[in-house]
């Protein structure tokens, strides 16, 4: 796992946030595995909880498969592991306090995730970046300038076989627009250094939906399994940004009710449902960084200050936490429960405390991890990637073709359509020969 970061200390969202990472493990190998990881990383909290909540579903693994340890072991240190299934993969998130835990944490997730996309994507290494900086309330020159800066360090880590950044929290279209043209400018390079491209230089259709999209999708599987379905459900979603949005539209199409839909600030409550254009008008209040969901305007709504969605007083069968990591604690998963929540579906990462989690299965709701849950995005991430690079081998081959015609219309003094029939014809007469013309 690559880590990139430059900045301060992150508040974790959820007050329970537990870093005893022993409890509840009873395989001895593995405590011994993570008693080496508390003692190295003490003091980052969501890495702590990123890893913990893995080992607990990996103890049977290690029962059966004592060998596997090891590689656990490897990949709970970035700087120490090993061979990879592809180049590295991951989002760059820039936002006050991001720091080394909430990196590393990124990069443990998004390891396993990029495992699950079935393409070759970082399966053994994932990795994330990002900075301090936080583009709310900052003009377009000033992210424009902070972007170009970003890049110049960057640069010399990233590229088309190595590592790929993407987009996460507070880095969007614009973000990624800005550092591709500073890698540009400093490499001269047009390779797909970055996914999350603008469709007009190398993006690919549906990737800003695809996170929230996919997150549908995948609840859409599940309830299938669970001989349900999505319609006329009861759904509260948190975040207003990138992945809440296009989960928020997904569900209202999908025939869902979407009663909610939160920022830092606040959450606003639709008692019958957001319509797709109340959605819509979500979208074009945040397509400003310093866009706020006070300025939603709605004959029916309530705006709950300071409020998170699962603190609204009503029935709810859906949960789709889409906003950051340990926005749901403890008390969040018993509200939700008490509320009649069955389905909980992570767009965000990591969105849920490990006590949360537990309280939430313990009661019998059906619970989508974020690694499988909001893998569309990188998935869609990968599929930008080989685009790119058939679009780098399309002009490797027409370079080939314009070298081969000309070195033909040259060697017999002829035009350039002469020659690209002299050197395809050559190439045909020398296969036929080769096998026996008669
Ligand atoms: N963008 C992507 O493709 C993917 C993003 N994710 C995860 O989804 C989550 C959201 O990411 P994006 O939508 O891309 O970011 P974004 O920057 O587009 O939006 C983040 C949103 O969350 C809100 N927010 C932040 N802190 C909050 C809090 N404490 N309570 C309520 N709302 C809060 C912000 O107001 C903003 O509307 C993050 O956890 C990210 O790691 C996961 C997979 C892919
Ligand atoms: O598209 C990508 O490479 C990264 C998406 C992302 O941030 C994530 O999967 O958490």
């Amino acid at each position: 796992m690559g880590a990139t970061v430059n900045g301060q200390q992150q508040h974790t969202q959820g007050g329970d946030t537990p870093t005893e990472l022993l409890e509840g493990i009873s395989h001895e190998g593995l405590k011994r595995v993570l008693q080496a990881v508390q003692h190295r990383d003490p003091d980052q909290p969501e890495f702590l909880s990123a890893v913990k909540e893995v080992a607990q579903s990996l103890q049977p693994v290690f029962e059966r498969q004592p060998e596997l340890l090891r590689a656990f072991e490897v990949m709970c240190e970035p700087e120490r592991q090993a061979s990879g299934g592809g180049p590295y993969k991951g989002g760059l998130r820039f936002r006050e306090g991001v720091n080394l835990s909430v990196i590393k944490f990124l990069g443990f997730e998004q390891m396993f995730k990029n495992a699950l996309t079935t393409l070759p994507m970082g399966a053994g290494k994932a990795s994330r970046g990002g900075s301090d900086f936080d583009p709310k309330d900052k003009s377009d020159a000033e992210i424009q300038r902070f972007c170009q800066s970003f890049m110049t360090e960057l640069y010399r880590h990233i590229g088309g076989r190595t590592d790929i950044p993407a987009g996460d929290i507070g880095c969007g279209a614009k973000e990624i627009g800005y550092l591709y043209g500073q890698f540009k400018r400093i490499t001269g390079l047009f390779t797909g250094a970055l996914t999350g491209k603008g469709l007009d230089f190398g993006g690919s259709e549906i990737r800003p939906e695809a996170t929230g999209y996919g997150v549908v999708f995948f609840a859409e599987c599940a309830l299938a399994g669970a001989k349900d379905s999505i319609r006329g459900k009861r759904c509260l979603v948190s975040g207003s940004g990138n992945v809440a949005q296009f989960c928020a539209l997904k569900l209202v199409e999908s025939g869902a009710l979407v009663l909610a839909m939160s920022d830092s600030h606040g959450t606003v409550y639709e008692p019958e449902g957001f319509s797709r254009e109340q959605v819509h008008q979500v979208m074009s209040i945040k397509a400003s960084h310093s866009g706020r969901l006070t300025d939603y305007k709605s004959d029916t709504c309530t705006y709950m200050e300071g409020a998170k969605p699962w603190a609204i007083d009503t029935p709810v069968d859906m949960a789709f936490p889409c906003a950051t990591q340990h926005e749901v604690c403890l008390q969040d998963a018993q509200q939700l429960v008490q509320h009649g929540c069955k389905y909980l579906f992570q767009g965000a990462n990591m969105p849920c405390t490990d006590r949360a989690v537990h309280h939430l299965e313990d009661n019998g709701v059906l619970f989508g991890p974020g690694k499988a849950a909001n893998a569309g995005g990188v998935a869609v991430s990968g599929l930008e990637m080989v685009q790119n690079s058939v679009n780098a081998k399309l002009k490797e081959i027409m370079q080939a073709i314009y070298k081969t015609s000309k070195e033909a219309a040259d060697a017999y003094n002829v035009s350039l359509a002469s020659g690209s029939n002299i050197a395809s014809f050559k190439k045909v007469a020398e296969a036929v020969l080769a096998q026996g013309a008669v």
